[in-house]
């Protein structure tokens, strides 16, 4: 029997007014992988994502968690149980310095309570905890810098860090590299790329830069009007006429070259 995937949803979708944003959408995605989820404008990436999430509630179908029907489980309840999802800013706390933010991060993980000094005075193990994540994101110099303080791309790493020490088995991350300048960009990928490399979790990564979903995706869903209309192997997706047309458009550019 195959294993459970990690995350599926199973004929996902939502309605806003009379529009299906995400329309009948069932895919699955298996431990250890990174998956794109590529689309034009408007496609409903962002509300798939949101569904996953749990940030929106379903119109129709399920969510399932290894196996088990979440569909009903607020956002909150999801991030407890391992569905970790990245680059909401709001998150951070700005008032606290790099290491305070990470190490909220952890002690929510480990349900410690809020009386924070006595907590952390004893707790050498959370500690470490909080400072093994900022190593992996290269913040550890800066852990006494107040996180309002930091430029946009530290603040993104300080994201991936609390993400990191909430420990989640599922991590999402919608368009990671928007907004960021040139020499962020790379730091970012690399951060994803190592989350990769440890093999443990389940990537799901909204792009639209080419160049990264061909460096990091073992698959790409392609979404359309709502739809699940591609899933594959990257070569394969990319390769497929529904995708040239709809996604790339490169029909229409062949005849613009054409009549040039
Ligand atoms: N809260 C909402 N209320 C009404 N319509 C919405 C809402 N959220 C999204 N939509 C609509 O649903 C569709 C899908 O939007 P979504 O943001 O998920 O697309 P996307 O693929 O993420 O696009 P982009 O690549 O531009 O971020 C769009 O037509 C959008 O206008």
């Amino acid at each position: 029997m195959a294993d459970t995937p990690a995350l599926a949803s199973r004929g996902l979708g939502i309605r806003f007014g009379g529009h299906a944003a995400v329309d009948d959408v069932s895919a699955a995605f298996e431990a250890g992988t990174l998956t794109a989820i590529v689309g034009p404008n408007g496609a409903g990436k962002t509300t798939y994502f949101n569904l996953l999430s749990g940030q929106l509630k379903a119109s129709a179908g399920a969510v399932l968690y290894k196996g088990e029907d979440i569909t009903r489980l607020s956002a909150a309840q999801r991030t407890a149980r391992g569905i970790g999802r990245a680059f909401q800013l709001t998150n951070l706390f700005p008032r606290l310095s790099v290491a305070e933010n990470v190490r909220l991060a952890v002690q929510s993980r480990h349900r410690a309570g809020f009386n924070m000094l006595a907590l952390w005075r004893q707790r050498a193990d959370l500690i470490a905890e909080a400072e093994a994540c900022l190593e992996e994101v290269g913040l550890a110099a800066r852990r006494d810098d107040l996180a309002a303080s930091l430029p946009h791309g530290d603040k993104r790493k300080l994201e991936v860090a609390m993400l990191m020490a909430l420990a989640p088995e599922v991590v999402m991350f919608d368009e990671p590299t928007a907004g960021m300048g040139v020499d962020e960009v790379p730091v970012i990928l690399e951060l994803i790329r190592r989350l990769k490399a440890r093999g443990d979790k389940t990537i799901l990564l909204v792009e639209h830069k080419m160049d990264v979903i061909h460096s990091l995706a073992d698959r790409i869903v392609v979404l359309h009007n709502g739809r699940l209309v591609a899933d594959g192997q990257p070569a394969e997706v990319m390769a497929s006429s529904i995708v040239q047309e709809a996604y790339l458009g490169v029909r229409r550019v062949r005849k613009e070259a054409a009549h040039a």
